[in-house]
């Protein structure tokens, strides 16, 4: 078929670069969900397989760097990508493979929409990123990133700013725009947890350079089974973006996204349940 004809009957394409869930609540097999749910086609680069439940996760097997770079160079030659996002990313040599090849074929500082989930650690608290590659996250992805979507834990690592109100909301986005991302979300989820405040929302704040700000608010849904919510968040996000969205409206795309999928969520094994994009589903 000619890449016209393909073209003419294609949805987008979107990848994901994140690990595997045995559990299916999170990693990349809700980025494939998300992005199915929002219309494009999902293609994926494996950066680790871990063995995890609604628990935790009890052993993790990083990919080869290589082999990371490989699946993305060979998706991005053959399907081209619309926009990629990342997930887990397990070790520094694995960011700057990705780093390196994602220069290579235009995603992030060659156009391609990059969303960087600067994921560190799951929800059960297991670690997803070897401690010495926060280093490689500012210095490598960052700069590369249209958007980053941290959660306020990753903020204290990154950063350092302990996020509890709006003001430090604003200073955390102004030290990742420093360390080069263009556009920074930061997300409110953890909000109740870290302050010990009630709160009668979740709000998500969408920072761009120069200074433009947005607010993305949603009711705060009395639900315990949010395992993959933050990725099922920067996937929906990374389809609007490959789907042609500008940036805000691919953020307001994934908070309606995202919201619905909180409330759909339900429980599974003994831990926490995953966020459910089975609303999304026709049949
Ligand atoms: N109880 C809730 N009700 C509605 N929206 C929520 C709730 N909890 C989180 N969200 C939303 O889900 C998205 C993910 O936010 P969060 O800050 O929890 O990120 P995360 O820690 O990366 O996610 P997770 O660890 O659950 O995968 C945000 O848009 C946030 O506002
Ligand atoms: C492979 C993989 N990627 C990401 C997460 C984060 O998701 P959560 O914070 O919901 O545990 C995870 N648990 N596993």
């Amino acid at each position: 078929m000619s890449t016209a004809a393909q073209h003419a009957t294609s949805p987008p394409v979107a990848l994901a670069i994140a690990g595997t869930d045995s559990g299916g609540g999170a990693g990349m097999t809700a980025d494939v969900r998300a992005f199915a749910a929002c219309g494009v086609h999902g293609s994926v680069a494996v950066t680790a397989v871990t063995v995890q439940d609604s628990l935790g996760v009890s052993d993790v097997h990083p990919v080869p760097p290589a082999v990371v770079a490989a699946q993305i160079r060979t998706v991005a030659r053959d399907m081209g990508v619309d926009a990629a996002k990342t997930g887990m990313l397990a070790s520094a040599e694995i960011i700057a493979a990705v780093a390196e090849v994602c220069d290579e074929v235009g995603i992030g500082s060659g156009g391609i929409p990059f969303v960087v989930d600067p994921v560190a650690a799951s929800m059960s608290g297991s670690p997803l990123l070897a401690g010495d590659a926060l280093d490689a996250i500012r210095s490598l992805l960052l700069p590369r990133a249209t958007l980053v979507t941290p959660n306020l834990d990753e903020i204290a690592l990154l950063v350092d700013v302990k996020v509890v109100d709006d003001a430090s909301a604003r200073e955390a986005a102004a030290a990742l725009h420093d360390l080069g991302a263009a556009a920074v979300l930061v997300k409110g989820g953890h909000l109740e947890a870290t302050t010990g405040r009630e709160q009668a929302e979740c709000v998500d704040l969408l920072s761009l350079a120069g200074g433009e700000e947005h607010e993305f608010r949603s009711v705060r849904l009395d639900r315990p089974h949010t395992h993959g919510g933050g990725d099922s968040l920067a996937s929906s996000i990374t389809a609007g973006l490959a789907r042609g969205m500008s940036l805000v409206d691919a953020v307001a795309l994934g908070k309606e996204f995202i919201t619905r999928a909180v409330d759909h969520s339900y429980p599974l094994g003994a831990g926490h349940g995953p966020v459910s994009t089975l609303w999304a589903a026709a049949l």
